[in-house]
């Protein structure tokens, strides 16, 4: 049944492509050179013959699956540290290492915090000394780690956690305790069987008078045994709806000793008399989160990208029913709508990847400020990576719901890959600050900058600025080109924080206090705070590709051009409705706009498949029955569903202990 033909159809797609593939990778990758460095370490990780899978993981228990996971993790890592050495913990873009970890660990892997958040967390958060302790074992793995913060009764309000550090002058320790059940520390990646130290953020307590959380690094299990240290109750959470692999964890202290020095003080300290000095800024402590936050947009792009080649190829290879009598079944990818449900997530690919790239920039410039002493910038950054992570996380995992949902029911399978694909997604909606709050805390920001224009300050941080156009009346009109367009959303989001911010203010006059003014307004927040992001979606987007072209070929310019015009004409359909109640559009304008979003689908049409191969994703990364390259769907949707078990033998012994029984006791 196996044959190495690529399927007619993918060939005739191929064949259509309009500009340079090549040119479209180094495109994606950043340049000629990181596509070959790209290559060269995906080549070395699927040279590995025991990072293959002989079983699909689906048929494996939860531990053999865990297990397996470890196994691989160890092997990945110390390839990782021959490939990174000398490479900045932060680099100057995201790093492509993770690019190719799909094709191993199918899942996440149980180091993934160690590898993230715990280096990330080191990195930013230790003094020189303690960073000379502690960096390069952790580099190492000589101790393996991972970011404990989320206990079970709080992820969201870290001043409310309730895990505490109260300090011991006599024996220069702190005492770590877990009070209540809700006290546990729950989630962290790595923590039930994986890790050996942990950053724990707790509330300490020194002198008798509570500082607020800080993190501290903490060893939990023995170094030789793995056995869990005296005080220490940790174990895993159990199934979920994806990350079966990551490990997660739980973990509670009864009076548990750390040494002082192993409270994390670049920023706070507590001093051997117990003497506590505070921070710069008690907000530096949740420096991590931003990190992630920023990561995290970048990740989603991948994702997207990944379900958006799974799904294109699979519509070109695919027929299904008639669009004109007697005339064989059509390329399902030939459906207008089912162009609709594609074409806008290759599109929603490229913006999230330029934006998390500018992104990530943004963030090495204010860590830079910050390593200065200025902090300036940091209420930006925050506003930015929240709204960011929120609403690419949020439109990604839509997008691979369309593109599942866009493969009909094969796209229901797990050996589609689109079911993990929306898993990892999904969680990310959650993790790292649950979405509508990191919302609201843009919003909060958003405010700030509206009550700064009220009072006429007009020194505003770049990415709010455009609001001082269009908080008086103006003179700007509607266009439907992709500045007007631009234009058009930068009104939606300043309107739409104006309305909250008046909505507020009402319910403060009409004698709320200002935290329930604020909760009454927040679904108006939410809007404000997603409408902002739009804008700078939007804006980055559209600048980076017009920048670009002046190096690209006119071919692939072009083709970039009308993906970029796709996404603003989408969104602006998809928001008629605000850009109809807060800009100057008129009802009027709204068929121009169908009738260009129709042609821009027919325009994107013959280059579909290419675009998708642009993303380069290696079929073991996809592992996907139906987004292979050669598009022999079909073939590997039956070589699959042989590996089931259940089709090894012919009759499955539930039939002569139940069924058979069961059909006899009903002849009776
Ligand atoms: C693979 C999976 C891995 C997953 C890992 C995880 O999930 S790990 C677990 C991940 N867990 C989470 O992500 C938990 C999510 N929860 C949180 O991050 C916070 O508790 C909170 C931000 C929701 C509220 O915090 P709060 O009640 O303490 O704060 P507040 O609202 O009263 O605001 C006070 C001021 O602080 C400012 N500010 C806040 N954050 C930052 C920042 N990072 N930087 C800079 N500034 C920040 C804010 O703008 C405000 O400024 P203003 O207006 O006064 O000038
Ligand atoms: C897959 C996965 C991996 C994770 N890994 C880690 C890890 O490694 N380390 C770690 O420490 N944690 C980890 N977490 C925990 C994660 O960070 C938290 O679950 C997340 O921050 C959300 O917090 P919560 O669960 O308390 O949600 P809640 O805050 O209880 O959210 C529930 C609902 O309440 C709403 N809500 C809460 N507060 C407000 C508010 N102020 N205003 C309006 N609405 C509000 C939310 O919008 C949401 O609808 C992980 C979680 C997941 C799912």
């Amino acid at each position: 049944m196996t044959s190495t033909k690529v399927n007619v159809d993918l060939v005739r797609e191929r064949a259509k492509c309009t500009f340079d593939l090549k040119e479209l990778i180094h495109f994606v990758d950043g340049g000629e050179e990181i596509t070959s460095e790209r290559k060269a370490f995906e080549e070395t990780v699927l040279a590995i013959k025991e990072l293959k899978d002989d079983i699909p993981e689906d048929y494996l228990s939860h531990k053999e699956r865990y297990e397996i996971a470890v196994r691989k993790a160890c092997i990945l890592r110390e390839l990782r540290l021959r490939h990174d050495q000398n490479k900045p913990l932060l680099p100057e873009r995201p790093t492509y290492v993770y690019n190719i970890l799909p094709a191993t660990i199918k899942d996440i892997s149980p180091f993934y915090l160690h590898e993230t958040m715990f280096l990330a967390t080191i990195w930013g958060l230790m003094n020189d000394e303690q960073k000379a302790e502690w960096l390069s074992k952790a580099l190492d793995m000589k101790v393996i780690g991972t970011y404990a913060q989320t206990e079970l009764g709080h992820g969201t309000f870290l001043r409310g956690l309730e895990t505490t550090a109260t300090y011991d002058p006599e024996t220069e320790e702190f005492i770590l305790n877990t009070p209540t059940l809700t006290a546990y520390k729950w989630w962290p990646g790595g923590l039930g069987h994986t890790v050996n130290h942990c950053i724990i953020l707790a509330q300490l307590y020194t002198q008798g008078k509570c500082h607020g959380i800080q993190p501290f690094i903490v060893q939990i299990r023995d170094l030789e045994t793995h056995i869990p240290l005296p005080g220490v109750h940790v174990g895993e959470i159990g199934p979920k709806m994806g990350f079966q692999t990551a490990n997660n964890g739980f973990l509670g202290f009864k009076n548990f000793r750390i040494p002082r020095k192993n409270m994390l003080m670049k920023n706070s300290e507590v001093k051997k008399d117990g003497t506590y000095v505070s921070s710069k800024s008690d907000r530096l402590t949740y420096g991590t989160m931003v990190v992630v936050r920023v990561n995290i947009v970048n990740d989603a792009a991948m994702q997207l990208s990944a379900a958006a080649i799974i799904a294109v190829r699979y519509s070109a290879v695919r027929h299904q029913s008639q669009l004109k009598p007697n005339e064989p079944e059509p390329q399902i990818l030939d459906y207008v709508t089912q162009q609709r449900k594609l074409f806008i997530n290759i599109a929603t690919g490229h913006a999230i990847r330029i934006v998390g790239r500018w992104l990530w920039k943004t963030m090495l410039g204010v860590i830079q400020k910050i390593l200065e002493g200025n902090l300036d910038q940091l209420p930006e950054l925050h506003a930015l990576s929240c709204c960011l992570k929120a609403v690419c996380t949020q439109d990604c995992t839509a997008g691979i719901e369309q593109c599942r949902l866009a493969c009909g029911g094969h796209g229901y399978m797990n050996s589609s890959n689109l079911p993990l694909l929306y898993s990892h997604t999904t969680a990310a909606m959650t993790y790292e600050g649950e979405n509508t709050v990191l919302l609201l805390q843009t919003a909060r920001y958003l405010l700030k900058t509206w009550t700064q224009i009220l009072e006429g300050d007009t020194k505003l941080n770049p990415t709010v600025l455009y609001l001082l156009n269009f908080a008086k009346p103006t003179d700007y009109r509607w266009e439907n080109t992709n500045q007007g367009i631009i234009k058009g959303f930068q009104a939606v989001a300043a309107g739409k924080i104006k309305t909250a911010y008046d909505t507020a203010s009402k319910h403060v006059s009409a004698g709320k206090s200002q935290e329930e003014a604020w909760n009454l307004a927040s679904i108006q927040l939410v809007e404000a705070s997603e409408a902002h992001c739009r804008v700078i979606i939007c804006e980055v987007f559209s600048n980076e590709i017009q920048c670009a072209s002046n190096t690209l070929s006119p071919n692939l310019s072009k083709v970039l051009q009308q993906l970029v015009e796709l996404y603003l004409v989408h969104w602006a359909l998809e928001k008629k409705g605000d850009i109809l109640l807060y800009s100057t559009i008129s009802k009027d304008d709204i068929p121009a706009l169908r009738d260009r979003y129709e042609e821009l689908l027919a325009l994107i049409r013959p280059n579909a498949v290419g675009l998708v191969d642009g993303f380069d994703f290696r079929d073991e990364v996809l592992n996907s029955t139906l987004g292979a390259y050669d598009g022999r769907v079909y073939e590997r949707l039956m070589e699959e569903a042989l590996k089931s078990p259940l089709n090894a033998e012919p009759v499955n012994s539930s039939f002569h202990k139940y069924i058979k029984p069961f059909m006899e006791k009903a002849k009776l």
